[in-house]
């Protein structure tokens, strides 16, 4: 696939994936780290776009906030399950259904401590990074408590995990949502993702007419463009400042 070339001028509204993107994969989530070079090109990008750029990803606000401290940039955490539109606006936090806690301890009492159960509110991640031969049985289970949840939960196969979440957790959806408000309204949306929970956001710039880039892309996926890695990825970032 081509490298996207395009110079982001003042007319773009860029949306930025975090795990796998700007952050290299690390054994667990909570052992990656950003650095003070990645803070400063994120500030910068945000002031040459007018505050038009946000995080859409799967970690929770709160979660984005601790990593990327004291730097706080418009977000859309947990698939877009909570947002926050201006930098210093409140997040709502997502409760953690009764029956979402309920099959995380039964899971988490399964497959031991092979596996990282992940409790994110209304969203459940099942890691198996650290014990990658836990993932067939780790799908098996969220597959089946399918029949037992509420409607409205899917299953999607994440980047060495699985995770559990309710079918309006969709990164096109929190794209769309910003791109329905100020100062997003009436620039050309920009999205930058490397998992299958990305492929939603991607047909939402297409759709939009914006551009659509994947990480490490796969033979299928509906970005148009590709980077090779997250090195790249910064440094096309770095290219559009
Ligand atoms: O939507 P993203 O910003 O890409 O977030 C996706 C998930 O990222 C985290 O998990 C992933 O990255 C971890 C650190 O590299 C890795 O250990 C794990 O195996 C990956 O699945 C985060 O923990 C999840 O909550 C996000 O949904
Ligand atoms: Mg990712």
């Amino acid at each position: 696939m081509e490298k996207p070339h395009t110079v982001l001028t003042g007319e773009w509204a860029l949306f930025l994936d975090i795990d796998g993107t700007l952050l290299e994969h690390a054994e667990h989530p909570d052992a990656v780290s950003v650095s003070d070079e990645l803070r400063s090109l994120l500030q910068g990008l945000d002031r040459k776009l007018n505050g038009a750029l946000a995080f859409i990803t799967g970690r929770s606000v709160a979660a984005v906030d601790h990593l990327f401290q004291p730097l706080k940039l418009r977000a859309a955490g947990l698939y877009g399950l909570e947002h926050r539109l201006l930098p210093n606006d409140d997040v709502e936090v997502a409760d953690e259904p009764a029956d979402i806690s309920a099959l995380a301890d039964e899971i988490e009492a399964e497959l031991g401590r092979g596996a990282y159960i992940e409790r994110k509110g209304r969203v459940l991640a099942i890691h198996t990074r650290a014990a990658p031969h836990l993932l067939p049985r780790a799908t098996q289970l969220v597959e089946q408590a399918l029949a037992t949840l509420p409607k409205g939960y899917r299953v999607v196969p994440g980047n060495a995990g699985v995770e559990l979440l309710p079918l309006e957790a969709a990164k096109g959806a929190a794209i769309r949502r910003f791109m329905e408000i100020a100062p997003f309204t009436g620039r050309r949306p920009v999205f930058l993702g490397d998992d299958t929970s990305d492929e939603n956001g991607f047909e939402a710039v297409n759709d939009a007419g914006g551009i659509s880039i994947r990480v490490k892309p796969p033979a299928h996926t509906a970005a148009r463009y590709g980077l090779a890695d997250v090195v790249e990825t910064l440094a096309w970032l770095r290219g559009q400042l």
